[in-house]
């Protein structure tokens, strides 16, 4: 594509216009132009309620202030499942240490994993919360929030099927009746507090869409055009972020972009910056080779005028494809997270760290 035509902002599409026939189509038309040519979006009225919204915003930067005995007592070091609290300098993008505090939660869900299963199957389990007395209807209205994350998921994977030419429910496949999906809150503190300004480093999310909540004013959030150059994604309240994941681009054919991001450390005096994103999970026993999607010659048209993207700064996800896909999330978490992967996946752990975690890091995000 020629760089004058590349994307210098990411576009705000706004949800009301899906609930009118007479707007419908527009709605559609700006989807599919985001998803081929940028890979992110800004929604404006999302399906959530802003109470909803306004009240994790709230709570996010609770979550942090909480005494730290009590916060290691959430440990995901200690979680089969990688779901609770990571202190800044236990999670890596391409071998490099992120400057960001989070937690990891996810939609209720007990785990299903028995022996002889895959080992992957012990991803999805139930999540860590705070005692009820520490962070008072936390763990409640948070789920309430994923509940209507989830369900606005689905709606706008509908919606995705719809803009590339397909069948409103083709997309629907990848999904089994009974799913886990997962969150984050996430602090990046300024960087005169941290030992880098890597609050999280160039990465594709790995699932298929991504939802994300700027859960503070801080810029820091940007996104790499196709010529390779770092937009902002500026916070606009009462938004989400909306993004692709690798395993959509490679079931779409590459027609919908993953596109690599990063944040950026707030500078020095700044406050903190907060995030809740929400990741979309698929289906875990999937080889995403064997499904062929086929789409309508005019919209495989405007991939081939947007042209192949380059080599990003960003770790690939070649796995996908040939494995299962809770495999490759699997191994996505076991990159990011080697202390939760030494102690609970010992095997894959002496696979992928051979020389142990501090020899050679983590090596991508992904989440
Ligand atoms: O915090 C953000 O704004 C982005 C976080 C992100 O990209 C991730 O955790 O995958
Ligand atoms: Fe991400």
């Amino acid at each position: 594509m020629p760089v004058d035509q590349d994307f210098s902002s990411v576009p705000v599409l706004d949800y009301a216009l899906t609930k009118d026939p007479a707007t419908r189509s527009e709605f559609l038309d700006q989807l599919r132009d985001a998803l081929i040519n940028v890979g992110f979006m800004y929604l404006s009225n999302p399906p959530v309620s802003q109470d909803d919204i306004r009240l994790v915003i709230e709570y996010a930067p609770k979550l942090f202030t909480l005494p730290q005995e009590k916060k290691d007592k959430l440990l995901m070091r200690n979680n089969l499942h990688f779901l609770g609290y990571t202190k800044i300098g236990a999670e890596y993008t391409k071998g490099k240490v992120d400057q960001r505090e989070q937690y990891d939660f996810a939609t209720s869900y007990e785990c299903r994993w028995t022996p002889g299963d895959p080992e992957y199957l012990k991803l999805w389990g139930p999540a860590q919360w705070h005692d009820e007395e520490d962070l008072p209807g936390f763990k409640e209205g948070f789920l309430r929030f994923l509940g209507q994350c989830e369900e606005l998921s689905y709606q706008f994977i509908d919606f995705v099927a719809e803009a590339l030419g397909l069948k409103k429910d083709a997309l629907r496949i990848f999904f089994d009746s009974v799913m886990q999906h997962r969150a984050k809150v996430v602090k990046y503190p300024p960087v005169s507090e941290v030992d880098s300004n890597q609050g999280v480093g160039p990465h594709f999310d790995s699932g298929f869409l991504t939802f994300l909540l700027q859960a503070s004013s801080n810029n820091g959030l940007q996104v790499q055009n196709l010529s390779g150059r770092w937009i902002d994604v500026s916070p606009i309240p009462g938004t989400f972020v909306v993004n692709i994941g690798k395993a959509l681009e490679m079931v779409t054919n590459g027609l919908t972009r993953a596109t690599s991001h990063r944040v950026l450390s707030p500078p020095t005096g700044s406050t903190p910056r907060y995030s809740i994103p929400f990741f979309q999970n698929i289906r875990q026993d999937l080889r995403l080779k064997e499904i062929l999607l086929k789409f309508p010659s005019e919209v495989l048209a405007l991939r081939d005028k947007r042209g192949s993207v380059g080599a990003r700064d960003s770790v690939n996800y070649t796995e996908y494809g040939d494995e299962d896909t809770g495999y490759v999330s699997l191994i996505g978490r076991i990159k990011s997270h080697p202390d939760v992967a030494e102690r609970h996946y010992p095997e894959l752990f002496r696979k992928f760290f051979p020389q142990g975690i501090k020899a050679n890091g983590g090596s991508n995000s992904g989440y």
